[in-house]
């Protein structure tokens, strides 16, 4: 048995994905949403749109899903988290930082999130969806998940709360889990275009983060 075969295909991906991932999770500005101090405006501007086709691609899950209950899994976060609970985040964040819900130009990390996640949703090659989820998820829950003090702000508060606690460490293993249950059943080319696809969206965070700082 390889090294390669023990290891959960999830926790390879994040390995074969370093030094970004590190990255992302000790992020500078992720440490300064977790002081309180961290600017959010534009950040939260960028993200919104992010979160759209983020949106776009859990339907995209539900429906390339291979059973029953991985679409309920998908279609319950979508609709009880991100339709409710993050979307009233972003319209009473977005008031009281002053930012747009629709800001006249997009960062160039931007569009290439977009990019990555319309090309996943188009192909509707589940794997290669969750991959895209999974970082996204996984590497929100890895910074967020050190913070050991919530600032006072909602800002950066509920932001903070949104990214950790039990339920989205739930979630996370859910999307490890379908990973984990799907990679050892592909062939050497499936797994690359998985892996290929994780590694780009977690350069796309540290970027994204790196956007932020400015
Ligand atoms: C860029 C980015 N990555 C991940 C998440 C967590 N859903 C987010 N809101 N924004």
């Amino acid at each position: 048995m390889t090294e390669e075969s023990r290891t959960p295909f999830s926790a390879w991906l994040r390995s074969q994905s370093e030094p970004d991932w590190t990255a992302v999770v000790t992020h500078p500005f992720a440490e300064a949403i977790g002081r309180g101090t961290a600017g959010m405006r534009r950040y939260l501007e960028q993200d919104f749109q992010f979160v759209d086709a983020f949106t776009a691609l859990l339907g995209a899950a539900v429906a390339a899903a291979d059973t029953f209950e991985s679409r309920v899994a998908v279609g319950r976060f979508l609709g009880l988290t991100v339709a409710d609970t993050e979307r009233g985040y972003f319209h009473r964040a977005l008031a009281e930082v002053g930012g747009e819900p629709a800001p006249p130009t997009l960062e160039p990390v931007t569009v290439e999130f977009r990019d990555l996640m319309d090309e996943v949703r188009r192909g509707q090659d589940y794997p290669l969806i969750l991959a895209v989820l999974c970082v996204a998820e996984w590497a929100y829950l890895g910074w967020a998940s050190r913070i050991v003090e919530l600032p006072d702000g909602f800002v950066h508060r509920e932001w903070i709360e949104l990214h950790s606690g039990p339920e989205f460490e739930a979630w996370v293993g859910f999307l490890r889990g379908e990973l984990d249950r799907l990679g050892p059943g592909l062939d050497e080319d499936g797994r690359a275009k998985v892996l290929d696809v994780f590694r780009r969206a977690t350069t796309l965070e540290r970027r994204f983060f790196d956007m932020a700082l400015g």
